[in-house]
């Protein structure tokens, strides 16, 4: 293994809350409470993922301001323009300034029944307009209750990143939910996170080499707050955060951007 020079990326994936007024006055807030904690963006890249429609107001915020925040999209369309009533394309993300596009979340597996191709075609639309793909993986419990959660995660993760090339996956992020700890205040234990990030860069390394594993960042997701976020960094193989309900809180969501000042507990 190689030393790492992964910068960790601390996401808040509002899902949808805030309408653009209320997004507006959590990113003053977020901005105010890292500053006011000096929060060294060296440390923790930070970005928040809200709702399309907030979307145009926390870039004129973000760079009216110059606040050090990145901002991305939680879905995207995989076509490029045309008739797809209701969809949003890459192109439209990429000329907000959007720099991340979480594709492939739980929910949008569970309720909008989406498959790994479509995920993997999503994450190709996202790449395709020079931004980031953040790609969701993760078991239910029963996959858990089974002891299946590594295998049925590598499964997703193959089949979101299929034919995608070493410096593609080098740049990407593959976020870590299992389904059983999102929204539920139920977090994996810190040895539960590294037990299947750590197999996912593993998986990575197999697949695509050494340079496209040592660059992938791997996110964990699932009930992370400030209090138990210190111990799940400091895992080997997690680099960051993929936050929902903390993430509404501009305190909350602080506390976990300085993971690196927090007591492991
Ligand atoms: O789904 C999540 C982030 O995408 C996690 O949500 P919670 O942090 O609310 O458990």
């Amino acid at each position: 293994m190689s030393t790492t020079t992964r910068t960790p990326l601390m996401a808040g994936n509002w899902k949808m809350n805030l309408d653009h007024a209320e997004a507006v006055h959590l990113v003053q807030k977020l901005a105010w409470t890292l500053q006011d904690k000096k929060h060294d963006p060296a440390r923790a890249e930070v970005v928040v993922i809200p709702p399309f429609t907030d979307l145009r107001s926390v870039q004129t915020l973000v760079d009216g301001d110059r606040l050090k925040l990145a901002y991305g999209a939680q879905d995207v369309s995989t076509e490029a323009s045309g008739a797809r009533t209701g969809e949003i394309s890459a192109h439209m993300l990429a000329r907000l300034g959007c720099r991340y596009v979480v594709v492939g979340h739980s929910e949008r597996r569970e309720f909008h029944a989406e498959s790994d191709e479509l995920v993997n075609a999503k994450a190709r639309a996202t790449l395709g307009a020079g931004m980031t793909p953040i790609v969701c993986v993760g078991e239910g419990l029963e996959v858990r209750q089974a002891g299946d959660q590594v295998a049925h995660t590598l499964a997703q993760v193959d089949g979101s990143l299929a034919g995608f090339g070493a410096e593609e996956v080098a740049g990407l992020v593959v976020a870590y939910e299992p389904v059983w700890a999102i929204g539920t205040g139920e977090v994996a234990t810190p040895d539960d996170a590294q037990e299947v990030c750590g197999a996912i860069r593993a998986r990575v390394r197999e697949v695509h080499g050494d340079a496209a594993a040592d660059g992938l960042r791997v996110l964990y997701g699932g009930s992370v707050k400030a209090a138990n976020v210190a111990g799940i960094m400091a895992q080997t193989d997690v680099d960051g955060c993929l936050v929902g309900g903390a993430s509404l809180q501009a305190d909350e969501f602080g506390g976990i951007c300085r993971f690196y000042d927090m007591p492991v507990l």
